[in-house]
């Protein structure tokens, strides 16, 4: 499958901060998810992919068209669809105001057919029926709902998520996650979060981040692989352990270099994430 998204040694410095150190990466049709503590470079890398800020070096590609020519890069942002971490609402705007307004930014001049477009995407994240209230008397998950129908104008072939489910309580998170896997189908979506289990029920794919650099891409059942053998129950804090915390049973759930004998359990996503970061140097803090 030709790839939407094609990145090859990209790099970004802040000061003396590498915020983005050599990566490289193709992206496909479907959600890939994109995991990495905090200051990793999640959102640079999103950044640096929606055109928002260049690259110190390196190139990428975006449906063929190679943002490093003003032509190139307007293509890029004809074509793609962004859902920054603060999404930038003026709390007055109706829901449609705000998805008008970016639909304006986007291009579409045509006053009918831009409000048609409108409709339809406040229609695809279900929020039709509350389209004419102000942003401010919605709840945070309506609001998350408004940036992401304001991300979907113009049907982009390419999404780029920051952190969506943040804030939203596990009812909301549940539905975003619905919308997110509907907009996944037709299309390559990369959605940066902290969330092992966003990556579990949404990605075919997921790219783990830390210090700038790419630490792992694969499937999550490949990353949860990278914990096998390495998780194990035991009725003390084990010393062995990267990390370990009681479970609700009060046996110690233990990640790391397990002892001979140790009782293994099966490994979950976030075992194999955290040995991930582990085995790059960063550290796990032990519960
Ligand atoms: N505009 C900026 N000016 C200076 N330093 C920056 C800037 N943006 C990011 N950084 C630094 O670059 C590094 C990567 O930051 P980035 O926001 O990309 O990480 P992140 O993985 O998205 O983190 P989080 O999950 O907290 O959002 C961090 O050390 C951060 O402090």
């Amino acid at each position: 499958m030709t790839p939407t998204v094609s990145a090859e040694g990209l790099s970004l410095h802040y000061g003396g901060t590498r915020a983005l150190d050599d990566v490289s990466l193709r992206l496909t049709r479907g959600v890939t998810g994109l995991l990495g503590p905090n200051g990793a470079g999640k959102t640079t890398l999103l950044r640096v992919l929606a055109t928002a800020v260049p690259a110190d070096r390196g190139a990428f590609t975006v449906l063929g068209n190679d943002p490093g020519t003003a032509r190139g890069r307007q293509e890029v942002r004809r074509r793609l669809g962004y859902l920054p971490q603060t999404p930038g609402f003026h709390p007055d705007f109706t829901a449609f105001e705000f998805v008008d307004y970016v639909a304006i930014l986007k291009e579409l001049t045509d006053r009918g057919a831009r409000h048609r477009e409108v409709r339809r995407v406040l229609d695809e994240v279900d929020l039709g029926d509350v389209r004419g209230k102000r942003i401010k008397k919605l709840s945070g998950g309506m609001r998350q709902r408004v940036a992401l129908a304001a991300a979907l104008v113009g049907d982009p072939g390419f999404l780029v998520l920051d952190e969506p489910t943040v804030g939203l309580d596990p009812e909301q998170r549940m539905r975003f996650r619905e919308l997110i896997a509907r907009a996944g189908e037709g299309r390559t979506v990369l959605l940066s979060t902290h969330q092992t289990e966003d990556v579990a029920m949404l990605c075919h794919r997921v790219v783990v981040m830390a210090g700038g650099r790419i630490r792992f891409d694969g499937t999550p059942a490949e990353l949860t692989a990278v914990a096998a053998g390495r998780v194990w129950n035991s009725t003390d804090r084990d010393p062995g352990a990267k990390a370990g915390w009681r479970t609700g049973t009060g046996s110690f759930r233990n990640v790391g270099h397990p002892p001979a004998g140790a009782d293994l359990t099966d490994p979950t996503l976030e075992d194999g994430y955290l040995l991930t970061l582990d085995d790059a140097g960063v550290e796990v803090a032990a519960a």
